[in-house]
């Protein structure tokens, strides 16, 4: 590759939403939302409840069919596709809300996730066998900071720990793009910094291109290099952190409110 195709490569976005809208009964939730997100790049979403964030997530992964407009992965429409076949290409998201199984373990979690981003042809069987997935489920475990807890029901963990685990889940599937949802929400003070850490690794030392919806301004700070600021639905602004906070339509939209 030249220098310059190099630069263009960089310079286009490997997700692209163009004019993305989701309308229920006729009244929009997420309205006219334009933006393009880099390879590698980490854009955290923020606005006040209600202002369409998780929506917007839905749309981006295949869980709400869009009203108006597109959802284009590395150059291809695929506003039309389900969860799944946005997965296979690497999408992957965490939800606001634990989606885990109290009773199974936390090895057990990782395995099934293993089993099901392997395709249909990994069996039940192959599951209770255990061993085709053992190391990577172990690596997984390790990058998480779970391996002393791979034996613990879910039920049992800490609301951090519970938070390792969704991404742990999501990364043995090897997403390339990684949608998280109030990863923070529910912790406690004393677990946020290694939880930002570990979302920071998955960003830096993994490489993948992150996008957050996040409420803790001092946690989006130190990750973020875009700042997407949503409200009433619409994309308000989308800039560097510092460029956002001054910007005087955010502040204006924020008067009195908490950003
Ligand atoms: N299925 C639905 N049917 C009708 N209205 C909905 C539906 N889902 C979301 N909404 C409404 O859309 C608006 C945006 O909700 P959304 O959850 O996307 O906001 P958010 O920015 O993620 O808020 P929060 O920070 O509280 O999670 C809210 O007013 C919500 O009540």
């Amino acid at each position: 590759m030249t220098a310059a195709a190099a630069t263009t490569a960089a310079a286009t976005p490997v997700l692209r939403l163009d004019d993305l809208g989701w309308s229920v009964r006729g009244v929009p939730i997420v309205h006219g939302v334009s933006c393009g997100v880099r390879e590698g790049e980490f854009v955290a979403f923020i606005g006040p409840n209600g202002a369409g964030k998780t929506s917007l997530f839905n749309l981006i992964s295949g869980i709400r069919p869009a009203t108006t407009g597109t959802v284009t992965l590395d150059g291809t429409d695929l506003t039309r596709a389900g969860v799944h076949a946005r997965a296979r290409r690497g999408l992957g998201r965490t939800f606001q809300t634990s989606s885990l199984w109290p009773g199974m373990t936390v090895a057990e979690h990782v395995r099934l996730a293993a089993q099901a981003a392997a395709g249909p042809r990994a069996s039940y069987r192959l599951w209770r066998r255990a061993a085709p997935y053992r190391q990577e489920v172990a690596d997984v475990l390790e990058r998480t900071e779970l391996a002393h807890r791979a034996d613990t029901p879910a039920a049992a963990l800490s609301h951090g720990e519970k938070r390792k685990l969704e991404l742990a889940v999501l990364l043995v599937g090897d997403p390339r793009i990684i949608l998280l949802d109030e990863p923070m929400a529910g912790v406690s003070a004393e677990e946020v910094p290694a939880l930002t850490a570990l979302v920071r690794s998955v960003h830096r030392d993994l490489g993948r291109t992150v996008l957050m919806v996040e409420h803790h301004m001092d946690v989006l700070l130190g990750l973020a290099d875009r700042v997407a600021v949503m409200h009433h639905g619409t994309l308000l602004a989308l800039d560097t952190p510092d460029a956002v906070m001054a910007d005087p339509t955010v502040q204006d939209a924020y008067l009195g409110e908490e950003l």
